[in-house]
């Protein structure tokens, strides 16, 4: 499996459950903007409180193949194991489909993810240990402190500003390369003082 980034604002997510799970993986699309809508026979009192603050749907049935047909991304988090199966076998091969219970009936998995600003790290072990996966996030957790947050904002100013000087590619990796000294990041004087001599360069 190949890890990809996903725009999912607008786009149609369909969460087939009403429990525990479905509730984590609304929680984890949450910043996304996507249009989540939620079809379960029961929904526990966190789903209901995540669709009144983010406008989500909730539609009360039991799932069937009709209801999933324009989803761009359905996430099956039934504990209903034949059920879980049958809608995922339902399904067009171009629609993404998770399988909460059983990973290998679909074709996307979350992976953890710890972020900062514009730092995004995912974890997967594929299935082959979520509790590993769990254990890798708390550290890297502790070992990305927020200091990334302000240094990727950084960093992400400056390669706009060094785009556009009058330099040559070679000038312009170089300064790039630099930047990655990590008293930048310890240092917002420093990167304060970097973002003026950039721009202080005549065009
Ligand atoms: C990372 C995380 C993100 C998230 O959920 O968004 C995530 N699982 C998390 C936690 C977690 N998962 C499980 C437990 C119980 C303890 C245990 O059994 O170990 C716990 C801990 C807990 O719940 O506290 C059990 C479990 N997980 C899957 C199965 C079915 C199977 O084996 O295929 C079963 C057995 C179910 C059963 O039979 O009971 C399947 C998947 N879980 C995945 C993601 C995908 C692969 C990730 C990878 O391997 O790296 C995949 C394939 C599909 C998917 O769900 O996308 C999230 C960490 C959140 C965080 O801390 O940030
Ligand atoms: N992927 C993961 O990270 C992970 C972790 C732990 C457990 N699981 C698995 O995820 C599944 C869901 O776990 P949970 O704790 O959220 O369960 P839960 O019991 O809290 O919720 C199950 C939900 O499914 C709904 N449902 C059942 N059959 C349905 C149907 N035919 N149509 C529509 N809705 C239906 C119920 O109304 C309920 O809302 C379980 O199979 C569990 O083994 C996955």
């Amino acid at each position: 499996m190949q890890s990809l980034m996903i725009e999912l604002t607008g786009k149609k997510v369909i969460i087939v459950g009403g429990g525990r799970i479905a509730a984590r993986k609304a929680k984890t699309l949450a910043k996304e903007k996507a249009s989540i809508t939620f079809i379960a026979l029961h929904f526990r009192e966190e789903v209901k409180v995540l669709s009144e603050q983010h406008g989500y749907e909730l539609i009360v049935k039991e799932a069937t193949p009709n209801d999933l047909v324009d989803a761009f991304l359905v996430i099956l988090a039934t504990n209903d194991r034949e059920a879980n199966q049958a809608l995922a076998e339902s399904l067009s091969s171009n629609q993404l489909v998770c399988v909460v219970d059983r990973a290998e009936e679909g074709n996307v998995q979350f992976p953890a993810t710890v972020r900062r600003g514009h730092l995004q790290l995912a974890i997967s072990t594929g299935g082959a240990s979520p509790k590993l996966t769990r254990k890798l996030k708390k550290e890297l957790e502790s070992q990305f402190d927020e200091s990334w947050t302000s240094y990727l904002d950084f960093l992400a100013k400056c390669r706009e500003i060094i785009k556009n000087l009058p330099l040559s590619e070679q000038e312009k990796n170089d300064r790039l390369c630099l930047l990655l000294d990590e008293r930048y990041r310890f240092n917002e004087e420093e990167q304060k003082m970097e973002i003026n001599s950039l721009e202080k360069i005549i065009i």
